[in-house]
């Protein structure tokens, strides 16, 4: 048995949590619900009174947080202790977003001078960049950025570019290119011109297949659009931890772009990986965007627990994960500038808690991370809402909207208001039995077929649900927002015990596809794996035009 599952609070949580009445009668209880269950930091405005909770979760919950030492693995990670264990590297990503007069030390060296150079080094290429001095080839401006990377070093630069289209200085375009599908690139680099098209390279490791084989791709084009070996300086730029291998490959020494091993992929937007956001919004909006996240570190770090938003919705989630089995957790934006929320979110989870040892390597006997999906609303509520209302599985949800529009037209935004505040209720409340009779009441139907329509159309209700709101979408609460989830995921990985920050699992998979690679490159069958891997192998060589 693991140590988690012998702490008091863990015990007396599995009690209580038969005890736990139906919200609906929670907030006929208690007029006052909304205005305890609910916080304001950072320009986020969390709600979570819809939620399984009475005072003696929460009580039992922040106790939970006691027990595990939570509050001293948070400062840990603020300190630069090694947390990430398996791999002794430190973990901080606040760092990048500190003030300039911190002194954050790892391995005995102060880091903020370095982070403070490299920002320099951005805001002083994005000037160029967007003021035009900095020529292509030709000498003409350039205005198309292609961004190459994958995982961390793609879904943040193109998910926060994405979600602040309205800052965009208007100068230049960007296009993120991740796949090694040469769909992907191909489809991307038609209609560009290589005279003003720019290549950023985002690669920590330098060593990820896909990005290595589009960059090799990038430039063949470059090449064959008329730039040359000489020109390739002016328009390939490169981020990386790797600075010898992205030399060796032949980015120029003054347009690599640092960063450190202490900063996670998944983690890396606020780095020198986010120069793609920084050359669509300009460099003032984008330090915006750092601050907005450095005040959720504040907050994160100082806070009390009960008063602490990540903390909140982090305990929230292992509540449901734990004591009800919930598998997945939906996140449901009303915001099309935040449609890709869910899938940026969907990395920093569950590569970060798709783990299933603890730090001291001992197999969990308790679930820990769960699926992280979702879309932007209204558009689901006509798709997958129907299971989260209906359905078997307990699927707890995040609401995410801000109050005020960039695009105020007409009754667009309240009625979209309308729709995500509705569904909270739904989810919260549902409609009984009776009620659904009684909404029949009038039809020309049989008593016999009223009772079995009223039957399909009960919601159990009791559904979890949180809403954040701001008021606008700006750097700054975007900013918030996501530290707010990058610290909700910290606060899960250490109340379960588990390295939130390695990647093993998606490690064998790499190694794996070279073995497959040189073998469907060979010159003969293969025979030595298991039979289906051969039959793949082999019938791919085959048939292959
Ligand atoms: O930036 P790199 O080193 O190319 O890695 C890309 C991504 O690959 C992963 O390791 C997963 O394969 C992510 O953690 C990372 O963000």
């Amino acid at each position: 048995m693991t140590e988690l599952t012998q702490l008091s609070s863990w015990k007396a949580l599995k009690i209580h949590r038969e005890a736990v009445p139906h919200m609906r009668k929670l907030f006929a209880a208690d007029p006052k619900r909304f205005d305890n269950l609910s916080l304001s930091a950072c320009g986020l405005f969390l709600d979570y009174s819809k939620n399984k909770v009475t005072d003696e979760t929460l009580s039992l919950l922040f106790t939970l947080a006691k027990e595990s030492q939570l509050a001293p693995k948070i400062q840990a990670m603020f300190n630069g202790d090694k947390i990430n264990t398996t791999e002794q590297r430190a973990v901080l990503h606040s760092a990048l977003r500190a003030n300039s007069n911190q002194d954050i030390q790892v391995d005995d060296k102060n880091i903020i001078p370095e982070i403070k150079h490299t920002l320099d080094k951005m805001a002083a290429f994005v000037d160029e960049i967007i003021s035009g001095s900095w020529e292509g080839y030709t000498g003409k401006k350039i205005t198309d950025i292609v961004s190459i990377g994958i995982g961390g070093s793609f879904l943040g630069p193109k998910i926060v570019s994405q979600a602040l289209r309205p800052y965009w200085t208007g100068d230049i375009n960007c296009h993120f290119v991740a796949n090694v599908d040469a769909t992907s690139i191909v489809e991307k680099l038609k209609g560009l011109n290589a005279e003003t098209t720019l290549f950023i390279m985002s690669s920590k490791s330098f060593g990820t297949q896909e990005t290595l084989t589009n960059t090799l791709s990038a430039r063949e084009w470059f090449i064959s659009q008329g730039g040359s070996q000489n020109n390739v300086a002016k328009h390939f730029v490169a981020v990386s931890s790797n600075v010898k291998k992205a030399t060796e490959f032949g980015i120029a020494a003054e347009n690599i772009f640092p960063m450190w091993d202490w900063v996670g992929g998944r983690y890396s937007l606020w780095s020198a990986i986010g120069l793609p956001i920084a050359l669509l919004i300009g460099m003032t909006r984008f330090r915006e965007l750092l601050d907005g996240a450095n005040e959720m570190d504040e907050h994160f770090s100082t806070a009390p627990l009960s008063q602490n938003m990540p903390v909140i919705m982090g305990l929230l989630s292992v509540w449901y994960v734990n004591f009800f089995n919930a598998q997945s957790h939906v996140v449901l934006t009303y915001d099309h500038y935040l449609r890709g929320l869910p899938a940026y979110f969907q990395q920093l989870d569950m590569e970060s808690n798709g783990k299933s040892v603890t730090l001291q390597g001992q197999a969990v006997d308790y679930s820990t991370g769960p699926v992280i999906w979702g879309g932007e609303g209204t558009n689901g509520q006509h798709a997958y809402h129907q299971l989260l209302h209906q359905g078997t599985a307990l699927i707890p949800a995040d609401f995410i909207m801000p109050l005020n529009s960039h695009n105020p037209l007409g009754e667009h935004h309240v009625q979209l208001a309308s729709n995500c505040f509705g569904q909270t209720q739904a989810l919260m409340q549902g409609r009984t039995f009776e009620e659904a009779l009684a909404e029949l009441e009038d039809s020309s139907l049989s008593d016999d077929e009223k009772q079995l329509i009223a039957k399909h159309k009960v919601m159990p209700g009791n559904k979890p649900n949180n809403t954040l709101l701001m008021d606008k979408l700006t750097p700054a609460t975007l900013g918030a927002l996501i530290a707010l989830y990058e610290h909700k995921t910290f606060v899960q990985g250490a109340i379960w015990q588990i390295n939130s920050f390695d990647q093993w699992g998606v490690e064998l998979g790499k190694l794996l596809g070279d073995d497959v690679l040189a073998r469907l490159k060979a010159d003969k069958n293969t025979s030595e794996l298991d039979n289906s891997s051969n039959g793949l192998i082999n019938l791919f060589r085959q048939q292959r035009i």
